[in-house]
């Protein structure tokens, strides 16, 4: 489907799309019940090599094409990782319920951090599914980021470069301060 620069990738868009590759027999539909709160969206991201980490491979997630406010970019399923054996993930991990780990798959643990984020996240700790909505219209190749939490607490220098306006009140609307941090954050916190 041909669009122009200016269009928006819509969800109504991702389940035609869908249904088009169903047609040639590529993808099966995912009922809502089978993945919690959530169906798993249209794929709109591409993993990129970023320099301003510091990892030995330093990646983020970009957008493949424009993508509109509201949209279920990623639903990435967690793997509950005990407590005890989290450390050598420390910084990819979400904190679930009862201070418990969520190790994303897909891309979940490859977001990088803005304190003005374009995507929301929300954990459904019943299902152990996170999901990542655009937090605003999104251009075609911008880097998707989410907000790992207050810049004091932070445990890397932030990199980042974001031109969202107003973002800040956006950053805490839509976290839960107590489950949705990364795991490096609470550590910060002196919950070791
Ligand atoms: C969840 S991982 C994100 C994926 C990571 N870039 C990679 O390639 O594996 C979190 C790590 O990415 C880096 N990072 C994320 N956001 C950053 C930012 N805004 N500035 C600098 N480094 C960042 C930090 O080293 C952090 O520990």
């Amino acid at each position: 489907m041909l669009r122009t620069r200016l269009d928006c990738f819509s969800g109504a868009e991702a389940r035609a799309d869908a249904a088009a590759s169903m047609e040639i027999g590529e993808a099966k539909p995912i009922r809502s019940s089978e993945v919690g709160s959530a169906a798993t969206p249209h794929c709109l991201y591409e993993v990129f090599s970023t320099p301003y980490t510091d990892e030995e491979v330093a990646r983020g997630v970009r957008a493949k094409q424009s993508i509109c406010k509201g949209v279920v970019v990623e639903v990435a399923h967690c793997i509950r990782i005990p407590k005890q054996e989290y450390s050598v993930l420390e910084h990819y991990l979400y904190v679930g319920r009862n201070g418990c780990m969520l190790m994303a798959l897909g891309v979940g643990s490859l977001f990088n951090h803005s304190k003005q984020p374009n995507l929301y996240f929300a954990i459904d700790h019943d299902h152990l599914v996170i999901r990542y909505e655009a937090a605003r219209n999104i251009a075609a190749h911008e880097e998707l980021t989410i907000c790992y939490g207050s810049e004091s607490k932070l445990w890397f220098e932030d990199r980042s470069v974001n031109t969202l306006q107003n973002s800040s009140s956006m950053v805490h609307e839509y976290m839960d301060d107590e489950t949705s941090f990364l795991a490096g954050l609470q550590l910060d916190n002196g919950n070791e």
